[in-house]
């Protein structure tokens, strides 16, 4: 709803009530319309303000309205009768305003912001186009180059750079509705005429095909399929092209299309789905509103490779500090010129100081002993990492949490080593751990609750999105993961190439295909363990293993030193060691088909259809045995790690939305047909959830946890 109020005798209060962001619902657009209309009846108000409640004006259109059918005033017209109004209206922009919000703000006549205040038009990122005129009032007002760049991005932007940019006309560091209303009487009965940009021409830009060509492939580049960058980028050229009613109609007609897609769908349930991880619970019933986090001054780090480097960076950044500990010297030295580095980058694309100062430097555990948090990133090896949690139960403090960055050992088998297994959990950031946004937090069976809250709460303040995940071989990710990688190989076996298999599952929409990103990552990472585990055995060809089917073919390209990119060779041939351009490798090619000779396998011709569905699907029928295995809490968990830590493409929604996409009743029928043409690969034997929710009508994804509750009552 709206509140309307008159204050210093001449001036319009117009509040938005709608927490938590005020977003335009049904109720509050009503508001808008009647508080308005009583404003511009009111003879003593000679200007009008338009504020929302609590320190934000709005975060836009009411998201869980899209699911329904439309009631209350439309948006169009309600903004369109405010630039028309005859008193001027002033938006007092505070918190965030953000899509239809700023689009309810370029239909007044000014914006005045605080200066924390953020602006945007992030529709983009539901799968759709800001579609209340702002596709068309925003390049009028800032020019199409500029326009263009926040709305295909869907960036936010801050107050400072909206005034560089002249979204808005003032910013103020002082309560913004004094400010605002001090400028409202300051522009009481001034002529409106040059204040409505709907009337603007849009700025002339010079060669506009080319502009639009070059944004256009640049899109359609990084879009990876999403169709609203592109819609996007139409619905701006409309603006630079035509009037202002016909670029409207071209608006709503380009929004047609993209509000009842499976994009906008999928995209907008990732939305909630992002939120709905912070609200985590354990099987114990242990939750994130009952459970209080420790405090966290001070952070360590133990284990200066990849990870660790990453991991301390991350936690500087966020201005803990952080004790570094690493056992090899010329390692450390390694690490600490390689990390002030990351931190000096950093802080120059932050436009900060690089808080160097903040990372201290040993090769002594001992140095360990008043930190209230460890993160250990040792070499993936269970002895190893036994005997430094070992060491850090006796060496920290009491009440010191431990927490583990291990790929998928068993956290637990660490816990045990130490006085306190109630405080230790797994903390698994993803490579590079500065940049890249996924936490898995895994809780043990005898991890306590104020331990996940602690990581949780570190995770937030670090800036990752963290998912709380129960204890088991690879936890959510690498467990689903395993599956998809080793489908990959059987798909080589059977006659495709690396090449054949990326080109489909970036064509899905994933950045990298699978043999790229083993390439990327090491194929030697995987071969340890899978050694370590006594399935890989040098010299060793044998298909089948522990009685089912084994490809050997990483651990062959290995045992030839073929490591990936770090070696200049793996899956494909690159120019030198250390080299990112991926070239396919005719050497590989010939290796494949001696290997198919070797084990009397006939390559056949493989579509793309099969290799999505075979690498795919596999996955997703884990991903339901993790759900009923109440490893991961619900279908959002598991499709917010895929997005946000494998590159799963986001208008796609995730593994499991897909899924519900795709129709499960589908899914179920070709793992049933590949079960029964691979019976010695157990896992794509269809998962009883999966049966479940095909059995009673293919629930909606959001209904998926009240059956897996119901399940697991029943055990
Ligand atoms: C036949 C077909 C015809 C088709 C024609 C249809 C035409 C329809 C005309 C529509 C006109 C288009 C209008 C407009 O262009 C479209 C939009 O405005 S889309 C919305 C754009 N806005 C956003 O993307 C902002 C989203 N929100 C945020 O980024 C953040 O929430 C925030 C505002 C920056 C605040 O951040 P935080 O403080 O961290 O808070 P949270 O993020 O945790 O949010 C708190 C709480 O609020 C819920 N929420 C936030 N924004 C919205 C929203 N816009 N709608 C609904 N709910 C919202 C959020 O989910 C949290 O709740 P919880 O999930 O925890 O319960
Ligand atoms: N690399 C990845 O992509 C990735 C991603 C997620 C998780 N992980 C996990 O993170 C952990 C670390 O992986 P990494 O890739 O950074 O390994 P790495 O080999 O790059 O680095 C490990 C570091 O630990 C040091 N170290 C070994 N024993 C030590 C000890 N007792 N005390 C102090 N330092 C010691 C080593 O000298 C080395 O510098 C592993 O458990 C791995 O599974 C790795």
């Amino acid at each position: 709803m709206a509140q309307y109020s008159r204050i210093s005798g001449s001036v319009g209060l117009i509040t938005l009530k709608n927490p938590p962001v005020n977003a335009l619902s049904a109720a509050v657009r009503q508001g808008i319309v009647d508080t308005v209309e009583k404003a511009l009846c009111d003879p003593q108000v000679k200007s009008v303000v338009i504020c929302g409640q609590d320190g934000v004006f709005c975060g836009g259109a009411d998201v869980k309205e899209f699911e329904k059918s439309m009631s209350g005033p439309p948006l169009i017209p309600m903004i369109h009768s405010i630039e028309c109004a005859t008193k001027p209206m002033v938006a007092a922009i505070e918190g965030s305003a953000l899509g239809g919000g700023l689009e309810l703000a370029l239909g007044c006549h000014y914006r005045i912001a605080h200066s924390k205040a953020r602006l945007g038009l992030p529709e983009v990122t539901l799968g759709l186009l800001p579609a209340a005129g702002g596709s068309q009032r925003l390049p009028r007002l800032i020019g199409v180059p500029a326009a263009l760049d926040l709305i295909t991005t869907g960036r936010h932007v801050t107050a400072a750079e909206a005034l560089q940019l002249g979204i808005v006309d003032q910013v103020t560091d002082h309560k913004t509705v004094d400010a605002a209303v001090k400028f409202a009487l300051s522009v009481a009965g001034k002529p409106l005429d040059a204040r409505r940009i709907s009337t603007y021409p849009c700025p002339v830009v010079t060669d506009l095909d080319a502009l639009f060509e070059d944004v256009m492939q640049k899109v359609r580049q990084s879009a990876r399929g999403a169709i609203a960058p592109i819609a996007c980028v139409q619905a701006v050229r409309a603006a630079a092209t035509l009037p202002y009613t016909r670029g409207m109609e071209r608006e709503k007609e380009l929004m047609a299309t993209l509000f009842t897609s499976g994009q906008a769908r999928a995209l907008q349930y990732n939305f909630f789905a992002q939120r709905a991880v912070g609200k985590w619970r354990m099987p114990s019933g242990a939750r994130w509103d009952t459970s209080t986090p420790r405090p966290v001054h001070k952070v360590a780090v133990i284990g200066l490779g990849t990870m660790g480097r990453g991991i301390a960076v991350a936690l500087a950044q966020a201005g803990l500090p952080v004790v570094t500990v690493e056992a090899q010297e010329k390692q450390l030295m390694e690490a600490k010129r390689v990390m002030s580095d990351m931190l000096k980058r950093g802080a120059k694309r932050r436009g900060v100081a690089p808080p160097l100062d903040k990372i201290s430097y040993s090769s002594n555990i001992q140095d360990l002993a008043d930190v209230d948090l460890v993160i250990e990133a040792v070499f993936e090896d269970m002895d190893l990492k036994k005997k430094v949690f070992l060491q850090l139960s006796a060496v920290c403090k009491p009440g010191t949490l431990l927490c583990t960055n291990t790929s998928g050992l068993d956290v637990d088998q660490l816990a045990s080593q130490t006085r306190n297994p109630e405080l230790v959990v797994g903390m698994h950031f993803f490579a590079p751990a500065h940049v890249m946004k996924l936490l898995e937090v895994v809780y043990g069976p005898r991890s306590s609750p104020q331990a996940v809250a602690t990581a949780m709460q570190l995770g937030k303040k670090m800036g990752k999105i963290s998912v709380a995940v129960g204890n088991c071989r690879g936890f959510v990710g690498n467990r689903m993961l395993k599956l998809y990688t080793e489908q990959a190989s059987f798909l080589l076996e059977e006659g495709a190439t690396p090449d054949l298999v990326d080109r489909a599952i970036e064509e899905f929409g994933f950045p990298m295909g699978v043999f790229r990103m083993s390439d990327l990552s090491g194929l030697d990472i995987g071969w340890r363990v899978r050694k370590e585990m006594k399935l890989a055995v040098p010299g060793q060809s044998a298909r089948i293993r522990e009685g089912r089917r084994y490809s050997p073919l990483g651990d062959l390209l290995c045992e030839q030193g073929r490591f990936g990119q770090k070696t200049g060779r793996g899956w494909y041939r690159y120019n030198k060691p250390g080299d990112r351009v991926a070239h396919s490798d005719p050497w590989l090619h010939h290796f494949l088909e001696e290997y198919r000779a070797q084990h009397g396998l006939v390559a056949r011709r493989i579509d793309q259809q099969e290799i999505l569905e075979r690498c795919l699907y596999p996955m997703i029928n884990e991903g339901f045995r993790i759900l009923q295995d109440g490893i991961a809490a619900g279908p959002e968990d598991i499709d917010v790690i895929y997005v946000f830590g494998y590159g799963w493409p986001r208008h796609c929604g995730g593994p499991m939305f897909y899924a519900s996409m795709v129709g499960l009743e589908k899914v179920l029928e070709r793992l049933e047909h590949y079960y029964q043409a691979h019976p010695d690969v157990p896992y794509l034997q269809p998962c009883s959830l999966l049966r479940r929710l095909v059995a009673i009508g293919s629930p909606p994804v959001q209904k998926w946890r009240e059956v897996i509750k119901n399940l697991h009552s029943q055990l």
